[in-house]
């Protein structure tokens, strides 16, 4: 063969080896990129491999028995709509508590199924306050029920508590001129344990899961992490009010819901002229260390929390948060006009949605339907922004009715009684 050719044979050869090189090498780093795509934070938006699928196939069954722990002052409220509504949707029973202890299982006292109103047992549901009690709680729910609950940042919550208990609990109604900055610069000066409501001043999250609140995690470590396993053994999910979206959507995987089952109008909002815009820090360290006990607890569910989120796929988790958010807005625009929808109660007419005020210097913001509106969606968007205490009413109402406890049928939407709620009694103000 003549040299020349020779030479471009060889070329030829080597091109194709080049080309064959490449080829591999192209599809190779494609496989690693499609099987290592939930490492890269830039990739999961071109493939969402690493996402579990949205709709399992075949489909898990919607859970249908949930008991939720309603911690005070956690956005609990918010979440009990969602149970409360999807109840309504499924026809399920809504465990409620008996008139004698109000709209709570009888709170600050350990709940015992008897606080429970007849004609709302056996439950599928159980979502009002009180204060957890393992034994009771497997003795009212089905086998099978779904434990949850939600913690909030202690210092946030505290403030919240100090305000919107400050006429009933005595330890904050002994603080000069209602002031936090100091009742927390000296808790002692003003704290009773053991006194009536003493629970919603010191360590409150502890107290609602069953705990001893006067306990200290510095001078006890065993105590701290024997609560958290009990509430880990109990609990299929700790949300976090901070996170709330994505709180929900773990809870709508656990649950198999629909997103839709999970949207939600903001409910028990303190107006903004009824709280601190911003929590100083040296204040926040303070609430934190006097609710040392809490503030543990919250540190270890935000956690475990999070190690959730990651497993769950944290790209796919924010995805259906966004999703969650925007559906919710559509939502509320459709049910309450344009914004601000939230709005204070003296501007709402309609008396099933005027929130419970606990006392002149705290405003509870809620929603108002535009005038006019009728039928299957007004009754919907009711329900979503409807109180706990007139929900709870209706709802007990309603399930009397289903029971055959009342044989005179009531209206759907009747008002709620004009008397005073919750289970905290109206206390003379004093020091
Ligand atoms: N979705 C959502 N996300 C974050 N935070 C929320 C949410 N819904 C309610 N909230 C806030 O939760 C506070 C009311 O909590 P609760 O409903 O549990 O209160 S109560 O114990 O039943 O009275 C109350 O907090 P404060 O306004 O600081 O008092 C609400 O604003």
């Amino acid at each position: 063969m003549p040299p020349i050719l020779q030479r471009l044979q060889q070329a030829t050869k080597t091109m194709s080896r080049r080309k064959i090189l490449l080829l591999v090498l192209g599809c190779s780093t494609i496989s690693l990129l499609i099987h290592q795509g939930a490492q890269l934070s830039w990739y999961p938006k071109l493939f969402p491999l690493s996402c579990p699928p949205l709709r399992e196939s075949p489909p898990r069954p919607k859970h249908m028995t949930v008991a939720f722990l309603k911690t005070h002052k956690t956005a609990g409220t918010t979440v009990q709509n969602i149970l409360f509504r999807f109840a309504e949707r499924h026809n399920l029973t809504v465990a409620l508590p008996h008139p004698s202890c109000e709209h709570q299982f009888c709170y600050p006292r350990n709940f015992s199924a008897h606080f429970v109103h007849p004609a709302t047992r056996p439950p599928h549901m159980l979502a009002s306050h009180l204060r957890f009690d393992r034994a009771e709680l497997a003795r009212l729910m089905p086998p099978g029920t779904v434990y949850v609950t939600i913690l909030r940042e202690p210092a946030a919550m505290f403030e919240s508590l100090f305000s919107y208990y400050n006429q009933y609990c005595p330890a904050f109604r002994r603080v000069p001129n209602a002031s936090l900055e100091a009742f927390l610069r000296a808790p002692e000066a003003y704290y009773r344990a053991g006194e009536h409501f003493a629970m919603f001043a010191h360590n409150t999250l502890a107290y609602d899961l069953g705990g001893d609140n006067e306990r200290s995690p510095r001078d006890d470590a065993d105590y701290l992490a024997g609560l958290i396993r009990q509430v880990e053994e109990v609990f299929s999910l700790v949300m976090i009010a901070e996170y709330f979206d994505e709180s929900l959507v773990l809870l709508r995987r656990l649950l198999a819901w629909d997103l839709d089952d999970v949207l939600y109008a903001k409910l028990n909002a303190r107006a903004a002229s009824s709280r601190l815009a911003a929590i100083p820090a040296a204040l926040a360290r303070a609430a934190r260390t006097w609710n040392a006990l809490d503030a543990s607890l919250y540190d270890h569910f935000n956690a475990t929390f999070w190690r959730r989120v990651a497993s769950a796929g944290r790209a796919c988790v924010e995805r259906e948060a966004r999703e969650l958010r925007a559906a919710r807005e559509r939502l509320l625009r459709r049910c309450f006009g344009a914004e601000p929808v939230l709005r204070p109660a003296a501007q709402i007419r309609t008396k099933q949605l005027q929130p419970w005020q606990p006392s002149r210097k705290v405003d509870i913001m809620g929603y108002d339907l535009p005038s006019g509106g009728a039928g299957a969606a007004t009754e919907a968007c009711l329900k979503l922004a409807m109180p706990e205490v007139q929900y709870s009413n209706y709802l007990l109402r309603k399930q009397k009715r289903r029971g055959g406890v009342r044989a005179r049928p009531e209206p759907v939407l009747d008002n709620p009684p004009p008397r005073p709620i919750r289970a905290l009694p109206r206390v003379p103000q004093g020091p």
